[in-house]
């Protein structure tokens, strides 16, 4: 058992990959092995989180998450612990394993109550796992009320009730802030919708246990977690040229800001040459503040040989610059205003197809808004499934596609799986952060990574300076995020 940290990468397997792996894993062991290394764990991590607790809640639902639930309560009874568990099934329709726990359950001495106790340290959310269908309802959704209700912790079995495994989305009122201080201690595998959507809200820390089984695992993994990038010694001998131009176009009139927060970051990224090629006729010539951006007329730059990062700040006028820039650039960051203008106009789309054959690299940096835009969607259908929005864009237009929000999703068009990104939190919900972004993902570009590796890479490391911004700084700005220092 161990905690999931933005430390190492690490495999996601989705509920139907998961249940063959424990097919698998239950044939080639004693009946019920999984499950009293399940309720272990679970009774392990709850003696971690609350040594002193007096009560702890389990609440038990109708399968073999349940069965979780009363195979820890036995456990924590042996030790010396006093489980209340609250059963909301029909015992005689238990499946096989979970009837066997309930019954060493009620053999250990565990207090079983129709209703919850009124006081509690711990409450153990063991009602619904991979096996949700619907949302919770009647006296369900009401003990996860009450659950949630209270400071206390609350620790989730395999999955948070009512969260989709697959897609991270939430069944119940998802702008319902929770007080508790919530644990998943994960089993068998960990699930994608842990970690993007509303996931890691439902979540919170994320312990995994394999059950053991990680021999088991034969297939390979629907998403991946991602790891830190590597750090990468700069030679002695290199010079400018070894790390690429970028040249940013954007910053239409009054938009100034985006286009210079994206060569900022650039160039605090480790491009070689930073180029800030302005849309605004009345554009400054210089910013005295940062010296080293080259600022230019957006159409007069030759993008040939370039990293051009298009769109920020780009308003309408970022569409006439387009066509240019998707058939000359040597590799292509595209956020906002262009991928609002290549929503809106098929001939744009067909040529970011055509360059999408040609494999030159190409990274579309939406945010859901805009995604849904790209795909004729709704910003709540790209949400109610982020890998699959992101891939279809992926697949659709030939480039890397970098789905953000909470648990950024990058998509590529190969047979690879997408990867979640796990670094990032709510600091960088204010306006710049995704031009920054952008930039980021130009400078890796300029340095020749590969168009995948770049956007996995520098989602991880802006994710990465939000998460270690230190908690008595000033609040976290994109200039700010962009130069790396907190002011
Ligand atoms: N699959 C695995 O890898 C392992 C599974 N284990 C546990 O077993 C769980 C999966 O068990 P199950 O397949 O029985 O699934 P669950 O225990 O998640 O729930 C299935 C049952 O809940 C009912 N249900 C679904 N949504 C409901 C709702 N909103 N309100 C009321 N009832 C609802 C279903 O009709 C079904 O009876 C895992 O999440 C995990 O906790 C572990 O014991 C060991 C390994
Ligand atoms: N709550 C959050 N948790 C994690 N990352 C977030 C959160 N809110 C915003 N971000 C990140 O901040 C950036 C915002 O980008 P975007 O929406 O394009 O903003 P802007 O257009 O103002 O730059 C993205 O990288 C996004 O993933
Ligand atoms: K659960």
């Amino acid at each position: 058992m161990h905690r999931i940290t933005s430390a190492s990468a690490a495999d996601l397997f989705d509920i139907a990959a998961t249940r063959r792996i424990e097919q698998t894993a239950a044939s080639a062991l004693p009946p019920h092995t999984l499950m009293q290394r399940a309720g272990l764990a679970a009774a392990r991590l709850a003696m971690a989180l609350t040594p002193h607790a007096r009560t702890i809640w389990v609440a038990c639902g109708p399968g073999n998450n349940g069965g979780d639930g009363f195979e820890a309560a036995a456990q924590l009874r042996h030790r010396g612990f006093f489980p209340v568990v609250t059963f909301l099934g029909d015992e005689s329709r238990l499946p096989q394993d979970a009837k066997a726990s309930l019954q060493r359950a009620r053999d250990a001495g565990v207090t079983f109550t129709s209703e919850p106790p009124s006081t509690f340290e711990l409450a153990v959310d063991a009602l619904l796992g991979i096996g949700s269908t619907r949302p919770p309802s009647g006296a369900m959704a009401e003990w996860l009320v009450r659950m949630h209700a209270g400071a206390q912790p609350v620790l989730a079995l395999d999955v948070p009730s009512g969260l989709d495994a697959d897609t991270g989305t939430l069944a119940s009122d998802p702008d319902r802030v929770p007080a508790s201080t919530r644990t998943t201690l994960t089993l068998l595998t960990l699930k994608p919708g842990l970690f993007t959507a509303q996931g890691r809200d439902a979540a919170g820390t994320v312990w995994f246990d394999d059950l053991g089984c990680s021999t088991f695992i034969q297939e390979s993994a629907t998403a991946r977690l991602a790891g830190p990038p590597d750090h990468a010694p700069r030679t002695h001998a290199s010079h400018k040229g070894s790390y690429g131009d970028v040249a940013v176009i954007g910053g239409a009139s009054g938009m100034t800001g985006a286009a210079l927060l994206a060569g900022s970051a650039a160039l605090h990224s480790g491009a070689g040459r930073v180029f800030v090629g302005l849309l605004d006729p009345v554009a400054m010539s210089v910013d005295t503040s940062q010296p080293e951006l080259m600022l230019r007329d957006a159409h007069a730059l030759d993008l040939s040989g370039m990293t051009a990062v298009c769109g920020c700040g780009g308003g309408d006028a970022v569409r006439e610059l387009l066509p240019r820039a998707l058939s000359t650039a040597a590799a292509l960051v595209l956020d906002a205003d262009a991928l609002n203008a290549i929503a809106a106009d098929p001939s744009l789309q067909a040529q970011l197809m055509a360059r999408g054959r040609t494999g030159a690299p190409t990274v579309l940096t939406p945010h859901p808004l805009e995604a849904a835009r790209l795909l004729g969607d709704t910003t709540g259908g790209v949400q109610a499934n982020r890998l699959a929005a992101a891939r279809a864009l992926a697949l659709r237009f030939g480039a890397v596609t970098v789905l953000k929000g909470s648990g950024t999703v990058i998509a590529d068009a190969t047979d690879a799986p997408p990867v979640i990104n796990p670094t990032g939190n709510a600091r960088l919900a204010t306006a710049g952060t995704g031009d920054v972004l952008a930039g980021m993902i130009g400078a890796a570009l300029a340095r020749r990574r590969p168009a995948f590796e770049a956007a996995c890479e520098a989602a991880w490391q802006h994710g990465h300076i939000a998460d270690t911004w230190p908690a008595d700084a000033a609040p976290l700005t994109a200039g700010a995020l962009a130069r790396r220092t907190p002011a």
